[in-house]
């Protein structure tokens, strides 16, 4: 039995089959599982859902699917083999198009779902998968252990599990924004009911700024007719009192700098210097999510280039847009609009010796630490996102790069004094803060910088977890 379990959808881990059978591990990817890897190991099981064929098999291998010592420096884990149609309509219909479209100010897209009588068995599925969590949990859980239940797939668990095992003590974790009350309340309502109030059956409810768990507190209020203390910050409904937590999340400074210095980064970067030579650079890293705001970020870099004619030839721009989530038709639509306007800038600047933008569309996370490491410019500009580690890990590693920061990322309450902040919706905007963060002066990058590293990693992925693990003592 453990006393401390983590459990989120995606693991730290992932496998995969090669075509002779043989199963390899690779590193899971996000946020989320970057920020928990590597602290949460020690006397810690994490449960995770069963992502990829190859997690499947190593499920059917592994007894209860608990593994003990998958690698890459993890604990043990007990992955959950949800059936895939479950999985499905759980994580891309409701988790990934409904709850995070929605906490993003997403939802108008012209794609999204309609509450019809699909989303009612769409639901029914969210609710099976996140049921499967909790059971998983209350097996694993030791007498009054602590379970930390994290983000957006997993809202209706903390209530689930509680009804199970009301001796433990359960914490749930929100690494996205949270929306306000006027924006949350399109979904229906008994869905709008059901996660908030799953959410409160936990004991203490995190989120990764004050501007999140104030909106969580409003919606409560609005929705449930909870009562909301701001002050002691706790929310009560139908007469239990659950704890708001605000716990930002920053990077290890040492571990990332260690792992820069590798020298696949450092080949990496010979051959930029050789692409890119003495130009300036501004780089931007993202995966191609809509809430990144890529398309707009590469419009106002061309607006940048229309109306200052002095850089040509002399900046280049390269945006690393990984990709991610492909079952969505969104997001396949959103990397091909990425790679037309980008071909756009092509067509307008691109002469015989310069290149004014360099895309990446593929991972390649070495290549990602290498540019962090030349920038000038760091540009982090999404329409909304829970906190944004990019804009803390690119002052760790470039020695003078500014940051140019939209005023709508959770990151922004910690590194807006230092940063140029932007309104994320306005290209002229963002294109005078390109070329502010351009001329800027050498001192004043490098004074900006230093207080920007020093944010960034006062609070790193260890304390944070503490800070939760305290919250539950
Ligand atoms: O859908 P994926 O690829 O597992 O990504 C999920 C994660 O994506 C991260 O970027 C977010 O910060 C997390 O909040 C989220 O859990």
């Amino acid at each position: 039995m453990n006393n401390v379990l983590v459990a989120s959808n995606r693991g730290p881990v992932s496998f995969t089959v090669s075509d002779d059978g043989e199963l390899t591990l690779r590193r899971g990817g996000g946020g989320l599982v970057s920020g928990l890897s590597g602290v949460a190991k020690d006397g810690v099981l994490w449960v995770c859902a069963a992502l990829s064929d190859g997690d499947r098999s190593a499920v059917h291998l592994a007894p209860g699917g608990r593994i003990d010592q998958a690698g890459y420096d993890t604990g043990p884990l007990r992955m959950l083999d949800i059936p895939p149609a479950t999985f499905h309509r759980a994580y891309n219909a409701v988790a990934n198009s409904t709850l995070w479209f929605v906490n993003h100010l997403l939802y108008d897209i012209p794609n999204a779902p309609l509450f019809g009588t699909k989303f009612g068995r769409e639901w029914e599925s969210y609710r099976d998968y996140n049921g499967a969590f909790a059971l998983a949990l209350a097996e694993e859980a030791g007498h009054e252990a602590r379970v930390m239940v994290q983000d957006y797939h997993l809202t209706l668990t903390p209530a689930m599990l509680r009804a199970e095992r009301p001796d433990l003590r359960i914490a749930h974790f929100s690494h996205t924004p949270w929306a306000p009350p006027e924006y949350f309340s399109l979904l229906p309502d008994e869905v709008a009911r059901e996660v908030l109030e799953g959410i409160l059956g936990a004991d203490h409810a995190g989120f990764l700024t004050d501007r999140w768990a104030q909106a969580f507190m409003d919606c409560c209020e609005a929705l449930l007719g909870a009562e909301a203390d701001r002050v002691g910050r706790s929310v009560t409904h139908d007469g239990r009192t659950t704890r708001i937590g605000v716990h930002s999340l920053g990077v290890d400074g040492a571990a990332l700098w260690e792992r820069a210095c590798e020298p696949d980064v450092e080949s990496h970067m010979t051959a930029l210097k050789e692409q890119v030579g003495d130009r300036r650079l501004i780089v931007r890293i993202d995966r191609t999510e809509l809430s990144k705001n890529i398309v707009r970020g590469l419009v106002a870099y061309g607006e940048f280039l229309g109306s200052h004619p002095e850089w040509h030839g002399r900046v280049v721009h390269l945006a690393f847009a990984y990709p991610s989530r492909h079952d969505l038709p969104e997001y396949r639509e959103y990397t091909a609009s990425v790679q037309r306007c980008a071909q756009q800038i092509e067509d307008a600047y691109a002469t015989e010796d310069w290149d004014p933008l360099i895309l990446n569309v593929n991972d390649d996370y070495p290549r990602s630490l290498a540019a962090y490491r030349m920038a000038d410019v760091l540009l982090v500009n999404p329409i909304r996102d829970g906190m944004n580690l990019v804009a803390k890990e690119g002052p760790v590693l470039s020695p003078r790069c500014a940051l140019v920061l939209s005023r709508e990322a959770g990151a922004a309450a910690e590194l807006g004094s230092h940063a140029l902040l932007v309104n994320p919706y306005d290209i002229s905007g963002t294109a005078t803060a390109l070329h502010d963060a351009l001329v800027m002066p050498e001192d004043e990058r490098r004074t900006r910088r230093d207080k920007l590293h020093a944010a960034a990693t006062a609070l790193p992925p260890q304390k944070w977890l503490e800070a939760q693990l305290d919250a539950l003592a």
